[in-house]
């Protein structure tokens, strides 16, 4: 165990178990308490390769992210812990890109490489027991903004990222990945990893990018063929606001993952900002599960290079000043996807905190969200 850090159990209320609508699976109580022990709303971590990055990491990869689990997990945690003392109740582990057949191709045993995607689960319980420590003592910056460690909780989504990430050449964004790849082929790709990161000690599965309806059903049947006794979100990312990237319709995909009790959040993410009031608005006539969004900043990514490009028109330049719109309309998990930063984090959870606190005008949460806001290049005022 690290300096500083103290054994807590990780968040698991008793009645976990519970089912209601909004989500009649077993993994419905544990999100209904988690939401309330939050506040209403959670908020989830940023881009995590974004900010390796930003701490001179070189993800020109085909592991990407995944390659600092094997060469420096030391910062995946640090990076962990910057989120939650942003503001972050939901880390998601630096599984995307972290694969069996991945890191097979780079030498690694198959026992090696499953160790490895434990370890992504791992150093994110590592950064939550720092994190949770260091609040118990009182001694971090949190804890002078009035939030009790009772109303700081912290879940672990350990992520799974769509078989494009494994690819590396950006198909996670259009879900093409040709005739010859089927059903049968995602699910045998999917299926190891999902079963070793379901007993990793994740308390959720994430579910990233998902591009298309055949992706979402390979997923679909692997949690009932393999029995997985976690809750999962599912989170899929559109380009025009009304479909799937892949072309597929909204419909269908939602209808997939609504009916699956594991499923207790279904959402988007990597999406641009500009699509995500629409979405949030047709989603949530399709399902009566929690809706999740963690936008990026409307860049978009260019594959053969392997680096974000800004985009014309609106980016990701309102994306704080959304949050309580996205918040009204529904989403009751809000975060950050690619090129957002602890920056971005922070300000989200004040937004969010302003909108549970609306008769208490906060001097200093305005001026805090200026300053933090002003000094980000993609952020503005939500005020
Ligand atoms: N959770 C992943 C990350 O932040 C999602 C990537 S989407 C391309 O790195
Ligand atoms: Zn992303």
């Amino acid at each position: 165990m690290a300096d500083g850090e103290v054994e807590i159990a990780p968040f698991s209320p008793s009645h976990a178990h519970a089912g209601t609508r909004r989500g009649t699976g077993f993994g419905a109580g544990l999100m209904r308490e988690f939401l309330r022990e939050a506040g209403g709303c959670a908020v989830i971590d940023g881009g995590l390769a974004t900010e390796l990055e930003a701490h001179g990491a070189d993800l020109k990869d085909p592991l990407w992210s995944a390659k600092y689990l094997c060469t420096s997990p030391d910062l995946i945690k640090k990076v962990h812990l910057d989120y939650l003392e942003a503001g972050a109740n939901i880390l998601i582990t630096a599984s995307y890109q972290a694969t069996i057949q991945g890191f097979e191709s780079r030498g690694f045993s198959r026992e090696e490489s499953e160790a490895l995607l434990r370890r992504s689960v791992e150093l994110a319980c590592e950064a939550r027991g720092i994190f949770q420590g260091r609040r118990l003592r009182g001694s971090d910056r949190c804890s002078k903004d009035g939030i009790s460690s009772k109303q700081h909780p912290v879940l672990i989504a350990a992520s799974i990222g769509s078989y494009g990430a494994y690819l590396a050449d950006g198909s996670e964004y259009s879900g093409n990945y040709g005739l010859e790849v089927t059903l049968e082929t995602l699910k045998d790709f999917h299926r190891r990893r999902l079963q070793v990161l379901s007993e990793a000690g994740a308390d959720i599965i994430a579910f990233e990018t998902i591009p298309s309806k055949i992706e979402a059903q390979a997923y679909i049947e692997l949690l009932q063929e393999c029995n997985i006794k976690i809750p999962v979100w599912f989170s899929f990312t559109s380009n025009d606001g009304i479909n799937i990237v892949s072309g597929d319709s909204l419909m269908d995909c939602a209808s997939i993952a609504d009916s699956c009790d594991n499923v207790v959040a279904i959402g988007f993410n990597c999406t641009s900002p500009r699509y995500i009031h629409s979405l949030i608005l047709s989603i949530r006539k399709l399902t009566e599960k929690l809706i999740l969004i963690y936008p990026n900043s409307g860049e978009s990514y260019d594959p053969d290079k392997k680096e974000w490009v800004a985009s014309n028109g609106v980016s990701g330049e309102d994306f704080v000043s959304y949050v309580s719109k996205w918040h009204e309309a529904g989403a009751s998990l809000i975060g950050g996807c690619c090129r957002t930063t602890p920056n971005t984090i922070r300000a989200i959870a004040k937004a969010l905190r302003k909108d549970f606190h609306p008769s208490k005008p906060d001097e200093e949460l305005h001026n805090d969200i200026e300053r933090n806001i002003l000094k980000d290049s993609f952020l503005i005022d939500s005020a």
